[in-house]
């Protein structure tokens, strides 16, 4: 709604009907936007050989001027899961105020993820804008979250006798195939109920999107740690600084920390095997640096080097398999190496793990929870149900949520961006 603004008032808003603040259901944003002319193009991915352009599109995301649900109809509910993750306020803050401008006047929060849907002992968290205000402020999550928990069809029984008929999911690939279910699970009982995925994960391996939420901050936070381990090193007599970060099956936050710090010297990711030992090792390549520099540092990402380590065997409550510590393995290892060959080497290790997750947004990030926040809204208003919010190719887009959690998005060992980190640690293969 606008406030018509006398014609002689200069830039005066234009009057409704002039006014084209809404989004057409046909509006598109391409998934692709570089038209590659070979195959040989770095990064390029093509769908047959000839790497003949295909339009893949989404459908674009914000208000829409006809509206699925009757706001007074509306019970709303917000549930954050996995892991903690910068933003996750700022997301719940901005669900809250852009239903409560729709005229929502139930909304509800689910307390410690899916669990609170089955645990008699947590009751739901009724939300306003009051409650939310200033809940983007820290860090953390106002509700909490969990993982594991109640199967689907408990959930969704629990939706029907709460009357909640819009569910906000705020979580990472586990969280939205959670929430894949329970929309298909609505879907087979014919209930109304749309259920809106936000993707939350600082380790960014949501597919198609250009980042999601908390990833620029965990970033930001890595490199102090970098930092530090930069300093430790090269204030030490052949200093050896050792990072690591969280990153399960994606080295995005190690690649673009390291990439951000230009302070690193062996950045270790996931994706991309290596040796520790032998002549082409990482080993190997530290006593050369020692000898060049004086110091050295490496990053490394939490699931890089499995191979290297005997199997844990364990998992989570989710059921995501335990890594060993490739960290702690390292430092050990380097340690011994230097001892063995006489060469004297100081080896600090740092793991920020939980430091870099468990702080606030930083503005970029604070930006994109809120459009996210809102347009989750706009997408459940739409009638939407089953999809995920997203940026792509800075376009804000619905996605269905099949197709971004079919596996999780790795870094490309091919791709510019791992090309530009190895250019900027100067590192060799390690095989
Ligand atoms: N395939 C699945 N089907 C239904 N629910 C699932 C599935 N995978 C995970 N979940 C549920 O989703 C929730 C979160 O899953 P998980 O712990 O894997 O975190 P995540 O959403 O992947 O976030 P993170 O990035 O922090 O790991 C858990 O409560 C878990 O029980
Ligand atoms: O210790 P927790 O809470 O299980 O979380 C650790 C995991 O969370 C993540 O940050 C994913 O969000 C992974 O990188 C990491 O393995
Ligand atoms: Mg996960």
């Amino acid at each position: 709604m606008r406030t018509p603004i006398g014609k002689d008032f200069p830039g005066h808003y234009s009057s409704d009907e002039e006014w084209h603040g809404y989004i057409n259901n046909n509006d598109r944003v391409l998934l692709k936007t570089i038209n590659y002319s070979s195959p040989k193009s770095a990064g390029a991915e093509c769908i047959d050989p000839n790497c003949t352009w295909v339009e893949q599109w989404v459908h674009r995301a914000g208000p829409r001027e006809k509206i699925y649900y009757k706001p007074e109809e509306v019970k709303a509910a917000i549930v954050t899961c996995g892991g903690l993750c910068p933003g996750l306020n700022d997301v719940i803050r901005q669900i809250v105020i852009t239903l409560e401008i729709y005229g929502v006047k139930k909304i509800v929060g689910i307390p410690f993820g899916y669990r609170g849907f089955s645990d008699q002992e947590l009751t739901e968290v009724p939300l306003s804008r009051k409650v939310v205000q200033n809940i983007h402020l820290s860090g953390g999550s106002l509700l909490g979250v969990s993982r594991g928990g109640p199967g689907v069809s408990d959930i969704v029984d629990s939706l029907e006798e709460r009357g909640i008929n819009m569910l906000f999911v705020l979580g990472g690939n586990g969280t939205h195939a959670g929430a894949n279910a329970i929309h298909n699970e609505c879907c087979k009982r014919r209930l109304k109920v749309s259920v809106i995925g936000v993707p939350k994960t600082i380790d960014n391996d949501i597919l198609l999107m250009d980042k999601t939420f908390g990833f620029d901050t965990a970033v930001e936070e890595a490199q102090r740690a970098i930092n530090s381990a930069y300093i430790e090193a090269h204030s030490a007599y052949h200093g050896i600084g050792v990072v690591k970060l969280m990153g399960r099956s994606s080295g995005f936050i190690a690649m673009q920390a390291s990439l951000s710090s230009g302070q690193v010297d062996v950045c270790l990711i996931p994706e991309v095997p290596f040796n520790l030992h032998g002549p082409h090792g990482v080993l190997r390549h530290l006593q050369h640096l020692l000898e060049m520099k004086g110091s050295a540092v490496i990053c490394v990402a939490e699931g890089a080097g499995q191979n290297l380590l005997q199997n844990t065997n364990a998992k989570d409550a989710s059921g995501n398999v335990v890594f060993g510590d490739i960290g702690v393995y390292i430092q050990q290892e380097t340690k011994k190496y230097f001892k063995e060959i006489g060469v004297h080497a100081d080896v600090k290790y740092i793991d920020p793990t939980y430091m870099i997750r468990a702080c606030r947004a930083n503005a970029s990030d604070g930006i994109l929870c809120t459009v996210l926040g809102q347009n989750a809204v706009h997408g459940a208003f739409a009638g939407y149900s089953g999809i995920s919010v997203g940026l792509c190719n800075t376009h804000y887009a619905y996605f269905p949520i099949p197709e971004v959690i079919s596996h999780p998005r790795l870094v490309d060992p091919n791709s510019r961006m791992w090309h530009r980190c190895l250019t900027s640690t100067g590192q060799p293969d390690f095989i």
